[in-house]
């Protein structure tokens, strides 16, 4: 009986110091926590670097996507570079790319770090919505700009708006026919979509007498100018602030001043004489915000100038250079041009102008701006930073990292598009068939011209009716002669995506505005 006791007792010792010797096996050898099982995947590969610098070098060739492009086919799609010691993640995939985007797309709905030293700017500053943290401020700002300017239904309402700035663009071409004039089609789409986006946020056109249409539009392209030298600035900048170097602070603080000066004068004028409350612009709902303390988010006066030029900076560059690529493919593929025309004349007739409203019943456009968006990002690059630590493509992404997608290598991977380098709008005019499903899911996935996700560009249904109706504008009522017989489609920019050689081309009219036409203008 008692070696029976002693044997229950051996057994349960036993068994404790199995459990326990289990336990710390487990704990410290097999379970690792979740960041060290996170760190085994191992960083993304990096190319060759130099000492010190690390790879600033890749960062400051020109133009960015291009050198990451060549980058990213010679080590892979994704790969970790390293400025100093400031990480960053290149991406060059489509998957990787949807995992930041749509997976992960909450981790990754900050832009960027804050730059210290744009702080008290407004272009590139703190005060901005583009580079706010995504948070209360970004949320609020984000529901005003859908449901008062950019939502189909605000659309919709400033429909009238942007018709008449379409009738100014085509009698103008008109005029320049006559005249036998050449287009500068870049700074004429820039008058179009800047002149529609002022009228639509602040009730009024800038005056093109004084010169304030020009002074903006001259800021507009500065400001292009300066993108890289943020971006550097707020990778680079971060760590020389702390030697008390600030980097091209001057140049962004100038421009900034002077978007200030011309806000504070259109500000003043709606303070000075605000709209009915049902004729009320963004300006009007926005100095309202400002001025109520029971507002649901309480803004400043720095805040709204700030939306205000990311609005410019957002909505008319882009707008206009992507509407001089599309002319140029098309000026370049005179089969497209007159496919296109077809569609246009059997949709919309002989005897009225293009429209807005046209657009949704004509895919065949729709196909030719999709194609020159997809070959042609305005915004090849797009920035994101991962706020925790975690997995993509299978690699360790630390916390804090920067990422850059390049959609511009995402747009022209050769294992995501036949003939990548090509312009073939019969790639978008995918059937609405069930079987066809897949097709459009990987033309989607790999289609990044707007961005995606939360940070996605909320701006894109405008973005393609500016583009639309102006390619339709050009493509119905006029041939187009240009020096030469090609466009020359050589690439600049520095973070956007310029025309090395800006295009100019001669219209001719080939319908006559007085005869048999009606505006069809809404
Ligand atoms: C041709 C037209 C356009 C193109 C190609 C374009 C492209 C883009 C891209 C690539 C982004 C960054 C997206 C990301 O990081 O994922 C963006 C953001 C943005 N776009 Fe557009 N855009 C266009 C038109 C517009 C228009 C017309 C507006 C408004 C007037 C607009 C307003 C914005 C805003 C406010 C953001 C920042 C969104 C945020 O930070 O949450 N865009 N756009």
């Amino acid at each position: 009986m008692a070696a029976i006791t002693v044997d229950f007792q051996l057994c349960f010792i036993f068994i404790l110091i199995w459990l326990f010797s289990y336990f710390c096996l487990y704990a410290f050898f097999l379970k690792k926590p979740k960041e060290l099982q996170l760190q085994d995947c191992g960083l993304p590969p990096s190319p060759p670097s130099l000492p010190v610098i690390g790879h600033l070098h890749l960062l400051l060739s020109v133009p960015c996507h291009k050198s990451f492009q060549k980058l990213s086919s010679n080590y892979g799609p994704l790969l970790h570079l390293c400025v100093f010691n400031i990480r960053i993640v290149l991406v060059s995939s489509g998957p990787m790319a949807y995992e930041i985007f749509r997976t992960y797309d909450l981790n990754f709905a900050t832009r960027d770090h804050e730059a210290p030293i744009m702080k008290k700017s407004i272009l590139f500053g703190s005060f901005g919505f583009t580079s706010a943290p995504y948070g209360d401020y970004w949320r609020f700002m984000k529901k005003l700009l859908v449901t008062k300017l950019l939502g189909s239904h605000s659309l919709e309402q400033t429909r009238i708006i942007r018709g008449e700035e379409l009738k100014t663009f085509r009698a103008m071409l008109f005029d320049k026919a006559e005249k036998n004039e050449t287009v500068d089609v870049g700074k004429e789409i820039m008058k179009f979509s800047n002149n529609s986006i002022c009228r639509m946020i602040m009730g009024r056109r800038c005056s093109e007498e004084n010169g304030e249409a020009e002074k903006f539009r001259d800021l507009v392209t500065k400001s292009f100018s300066l993108l890289r030298k943020f971006l550097i600035a707020s990778t680079v900048g971060r760590l020389l602030k702390k030697l008390g170097i600030s980097l091209f602070e001057k140049e962004i603080m100038e421009v900034s001043q002077r978007y200030d000066e011309l806000l504070e004068k259109i500000i003043k004028e709606h303070e000075e004489n605000p709209n009915k409350k049902e004729d009320r612009d963004m300006m009007d709902i926005l100095l309202e915000v400002c001025t109520d303390d029971n507002a649901e988010f309480k803004i400043t006066r720095n805040q709204i100038k700030a939306l205000f030029v990311e609005l410019f900076l957002a909505g008319t560059d882009t707008s206009a250079q992507t509407t001089q690529w599309i002319m140029a493919e098309l000026i370049n593929h005179p089969e497209i041009f007159l496919k296109l025309r077809e569609e246009i004349e059997s949709v919309v007739g002989k005897t009225r102008f293009i429209q807005e409203t046209d657009l949704s019943n004509l895919p065949y456009l729709q196909a030719v701006v999709k194609e020159g968006f997809r070959l042609h990002p305005q915004s090849p690059i797009l920035v994101r930073n991962a706020k925790e630590e975690c997995k993509i493509g299978g690699f360790y992404i630390p916390q804090n990292t920067t990422m850059i997608i390049n959609s511009y290598a995402v747009m022209r991977d050769p294992n995501s598009w036949e003939y990548p380098d090509e312009f073939h709008p019969e790639r978008f005019m995918v059937s609405p068939s069930k079987e066809k499903d897949d097709e459009r899911e990987q033309l989607a996935l790999n289609y990044l011209p707007f961005g995606s996700g939360r940070r996605g560009c909320p701006g894109a249904h405008l973005g393609n009716i500016f583009v639309g109706v102006a390619i339709g504008t050009m493509v119905q009522c006029f041939d187009w002669r240009i020096n030469g017989d090609k466009v020359s489609m050589e690439e600049t920019g520095e973070m956007s995506l310029s025309m090395a050689h800006p295009l100019q081309c001669t219209p001719v009219a080939r319908i006559n505005p007085l005869a048999s036409f009606e505006s069809g203008d809404p």
